[in-house]
């Protein structure tokens, strides 16, 4: 918890409460239904919870925004997000039943209002929002094929939508055919220790 105090020190007495209790809950749900590394569980902070904030560094969502969490497992990136920015509603979908319950149980014992999630494979999903995100689920190209229906059409002096998700490796062919637009943020060490190489956050606007 230290370290995300490290690097959000403005957090609300709620915000805080929040990150605060994910370590037990997340603990607990785990050793039932396996959403993180049984092994990396003792990393929550980092690997899981900072991680997932990298995109917070990028992007401040401002209030209103929707954002739609492709793929998120056990709520990541998308719980930590939803912490981080209260006044913006996030929608988490997965194919996996135990992975969304899980994430569902979370969000409601630590009070999150602004979410609300699905289980259903991407592909069926039908609403739109101004950004998706995404951490550690499928190649930039096939989230491009099936997020293009799930992101809204720009308005005129409409704020940025897009992609967003977090990345590793080589990124040169991935990124290649969004060339002219993509923007990509290398994460601190703090922010990406290890975890699946992923040290970076590429943000493809739409
Ligand atoms: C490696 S896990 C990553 C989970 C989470 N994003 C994280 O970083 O902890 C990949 C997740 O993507 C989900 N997934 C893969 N393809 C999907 C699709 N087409 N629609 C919805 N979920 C999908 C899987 O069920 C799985 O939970």
């Amino acid at each position: 918890m230290d370290i995300i105090l490290k690097y959000f020190p403005n957090l609300t007495e709620e915000q805080h409460r929040q990150f605060a209790a994910l370590y037990d809950l997340y603990t607990d749900w785990n050793s039932k239904i396996n959403v993180i590394s049984r092994k990396d569980i003792e990393n929550l902070y980092v690997h899981h919870v900072l991680h997932s904030l990298g995109i917070a560094q990028v992007i401040r969502f401002t209030p209103g925004t929707s954002v739609m969490d492709l793929g998120t497992g056990g709520g990541f990136p998308g719980v930590p997000l939803a912490i981080m920015f209260p006044e913006t509603k996030f929608h988490l979908v997965d194919s996996i039943g135990k992975k969304v319950r899980v994430a569902t149980e979370v969000s409601q014992a630590i009070g999150l209002k602004n979410i609300t999630f699905r289980h259903a494979r991407a592909e069926e999903e039908k609403q739109t929002f101004d950004f998706v995100v995404s951490r550690a689920v499928m190649p930039l190209t096939d989230l491009m094929k099936i997020i293009k229906k799930n992101i809204s059409p720009k308005q005129r002096n409409a704020l940025p939508n897009g992609l967003i998700c977090l990345k590793g490796g080589e990124l040169e062919n991935e990124t290649m055919p969004f060339k002219q637009k993509v923007m990509i943020h290398n994460l601190s060490e703090d922010f990406a220790e290890e975890f699946f190489q992923t040290k970076k956050v590429v943000y493809v606007p739409i």
